[in-house]
């Protein structure tokens, strides 16, 4: 199976084109006010606006008001909801629509229970625990900490560049990574050639798989 590969917290429409022409297979996009890649309902719109069928748009949450969540969903086309704070599982599953959860990975984290709790989420999306920052740090974790007989695909993030996704996918074969910091030239602004390589360093560690 190939990986996946989401490009997430675009700001820009020009980056949601490199993104979607460079082959990515989601975008996403971050709804978490105090995040310096937040975007509105409108800049939102204009993004989700300019990308071709089949791309899976992702709208992120941190700790949200419900409230602020339904008035995403109602406004704009977004096909999954990603959950990237301390959200409990109703509520993750209060708007009907299919989410992935967060685990901020640290060591002492037991993800066969985290997958067993969040048994209805389409995947756990694996972060890098760093306090005080929910998440966009670009910072990586031990991916030793992760089994491989996990019940649920693993979307694997946190500090992915173009220079280590290859190995990333060689030890830990997740289902999809996703990427923020690492195909970025400032907070929030995307760079088509850091998009394109990163792309191209799934594709090759794709087709040349650990042993
Ligand atoms: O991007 C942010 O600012 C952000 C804020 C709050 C929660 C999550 C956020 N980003 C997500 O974090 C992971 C890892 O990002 P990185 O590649 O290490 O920069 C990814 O899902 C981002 O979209």
């Amino acid at each position: 199976m190939p990986t996946r590969v989401k490009i997430c917290g675009l700001t820009r429409v020009q980056d949601a084109l490199a993104a979607s022409e460079a082959g990515a297979d989601a975008i996403g996009l971050v709804f978490y006010p105090a995040s310096p890649r937040h975007v509105g309902i409108e800049q939102a719109r204009a993004i989700l606006a300019v990308l071709p069928p089949f791309v899976t748009t992702v709208g992120l949450f941190v700790n949200a008001p419900a409230e602020a969540v339904r008035a995403a969903l109602a406004a704009l086309p977004l096909d999954l909801l990603q959950f990237h704070g301390e959200e409990p599982p109703e509520y993750c599953r209060a708007f009907g629509r299919p989410y992935l959860k967060v685990v901020r990975m640290r060591p002492g984290v037991n993800l066969v229970e985290w997958a067993a709790r969040f048994a209805d989420s389409r995947g756990l999306l694996l972060d890098a625990f760093v306090e005080g920052t929910p998440g966009g740090t670009g910072c990586r974790f031990d991916w030793s900490l992760i089994p491989r007989d996990l019940p649920m695909p693993i979307v694997l993030s946190g500090g992915l560049d173009a220079d280590n996704v290859g190995e990333a996918i060689r030890r830990v074969r997740p289902w999809a990574v996703d990427v923020s910091s690492g195909v970025e030239v400032a907070k929030g602004i995307k760079d088509a050639a850091k998009i394109a390589a990163f792309m191209q360093g799934v594709r090759n560690a794709d087709v040349r798989p650990a042993g």
